[in-house]
């Protein structure tokens, strides 16, 4: 297909996705185990050694050898810190140690400091004595036994994964210092738009930037890590110059997406020689997005309208992330009953912000493309069909990124 070609047809909603999650997954690295927190695992966890590596006492106390009688002589040197070895207890002997600690050779049992009691400190003499009451003389009684939770070579995590924190934990109390992980994608945003200031009231002809401030969080909880954020006039080079000179799995961009003189994204890319994936997506709001290629660089060019770029950002970049960190599926969506007629457009989808309210959707008011307000309040983005949907019927969902389920029910219900 010619590029013209391509330019001037828009793609279906589902054709839009599955482009996005077919993008080749980024090749596995090894990392450090912080980094490896949030990629995926593309080799088992096994355990380097047992674990515990040796018996070890679960209480601060006395390893205490087998006796008759409740009594023992303790021994002048005992374990103050979980590192310390201590040589194997005689008959009739115990010896202080702390939670953690190897326990001696001979140990019969660990008594709790509580449990027992010194009752002659004379350094040649002392004597400890247990309680009479004690569970503590049960054999092996607070010893925590070697390779108890796991044997040397037994597997913890299979591949697959995502690696969390506690998988990260996990692989060092097993000896690792790296993983192998597809990592998360670096991204660079890239935001247009001379008119769009960071701080203050704007002045007739300026807008508070949306992007700049929630993309970062959005990509974050979608996977990916952000690499840098450059803001660019609308001028072409600066935004070829930017482009070109990203180190990034993925371009994020925002505004200069529809066709107008003033709009740069597309004659950047034309210049750069990109290929174009996605041209646009037969949605609203947000059909100017669009999805290229240059290299092993992808970009994702998101409205500038604010629902309009977000709303992109759910269709085309939560797949795409996906696609990249080699999550399966790539493409993911739920679906809930209408909570009212919804309507649909003439053609292609209709994108709305919505609650999710008795399990059923309901589109939240202040959802044009160019405002945030109802966006704020919603959970979901519902997928609306030609034709609408009917109450009742079910309703694609898509998660607005970087939003949470309500914790307990809103006012109202
Ligand atoms: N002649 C046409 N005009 C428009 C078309 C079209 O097809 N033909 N499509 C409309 C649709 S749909 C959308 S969506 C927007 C897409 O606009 P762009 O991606 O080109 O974005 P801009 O023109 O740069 O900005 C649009 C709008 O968004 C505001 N904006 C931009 N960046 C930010 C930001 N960081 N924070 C807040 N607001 C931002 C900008 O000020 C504009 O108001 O085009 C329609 N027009
Ligand atoms: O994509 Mo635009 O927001 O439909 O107006």
């Amino acid at each position: 297909m010619s590029h013209d070609a391509m330019v001037s047809s828009p793609a279906s909603y589902a054709e839009a996705r599955r482009t996005a999650g077919a993008a080749a997954t980024l090749p596995p690295v090894q990392r450090g185990l912080k980094d490896s927190i949030g990629g995926l695992l593309t080799e088992p966890i096994t355990a380097q050694l047992d674990i515990p590596h040796t018996a070890t006492s679960a209480m601060d106390g006395w390893a205490v050898s087998l006796t008759d009688q409740p009594q023992w002589r303790l021994r002048g040197e005992g374990a103050q810190r979980p590192d310390a070895v201590l040589e194997a207890l005689a008959p009739g002997e115990a010896a202080e140690i702390v939670t953690g600690s190897p326990v001696p050779a001979g140990t019969h049992s660990v008594l709790r400091t509580e449990h027992g009691q010194v009752v002659s400190t004379a350094a040649e003499a002392a004597q400890l004595r247990s309680h009479s009451a004690t569970p503590d003389l049960e054999p092996g009684r607070n010893i925590r036994p070697a390779a108890a939770e796991a044997k040397s070579g037994q597997l913890l995590c299979s591949p697959g994964q995502v690696v969390t924190p506690a998988i990260a934990a996990t692989a060092a109390v097993a000896g690792h210092d790296t993983l192998t992980v597809v990592p998360a994608p670096r991204v660079r945003l890239i935001l247009t738009g001379g008119e769009v200031i960071t701080s203050g009231i704007p002045r007739i002809g300026q807008v508070r930037d949306v992007f700049g401030l929630a993309l970062p969080a959005m990509i974050s909880a979608m996977g990916a890590e952000l690499a840098d954020s450059r803001r660019a006039e609308d001028d072409v080079a600066a935004v070829v110059e930017l482009i070109d000179s990203a180190s990034a799995d993925l371009i994020i961009t925002t505004g200069g997406t529809a066709g107008s003189a003033a709009d740069v994204l597309r004659p950047a890319l034309a210049r750069l020689g990109a290929e174009i994936l996605v041209e646009s997506v037969q949605m609203r709001p947000g059909h100017p997005a669009l999805l290229a290629r240059r290299g092993s660089t992808l970009v994702l060019g998101l409205p500038g309208n604010p629902l309009a770029g977000f709303t992109a950002l759910a269709v085309l970049g939560e797949p795409l992330i996906r696609a990249l960190r080699g999550a399966v599926p790539a493409v993911t969506s739920c679906t809930r009953p209408a909570g009212s007629d919804l309507q649909g457009p003439r053609a292609g989808v209709r994108i709305i912000p919505a609650q999710i309210r008795d399990h059923a959707v309901h589109p939240v008011s202040h959802s044009k493309a160019h405002m945030m307000r109802g966006l704020a309040q919603a959970h979901a983005f519902a997928v609306v069909p030609a034709g609408g949907a009917p109450a009742g019927t079910p309703v694609e969902c898509l998660d607005v990124p970087g939003a949470s389920p309500p914790a307990r029910p809103l006012q109202g219900d």
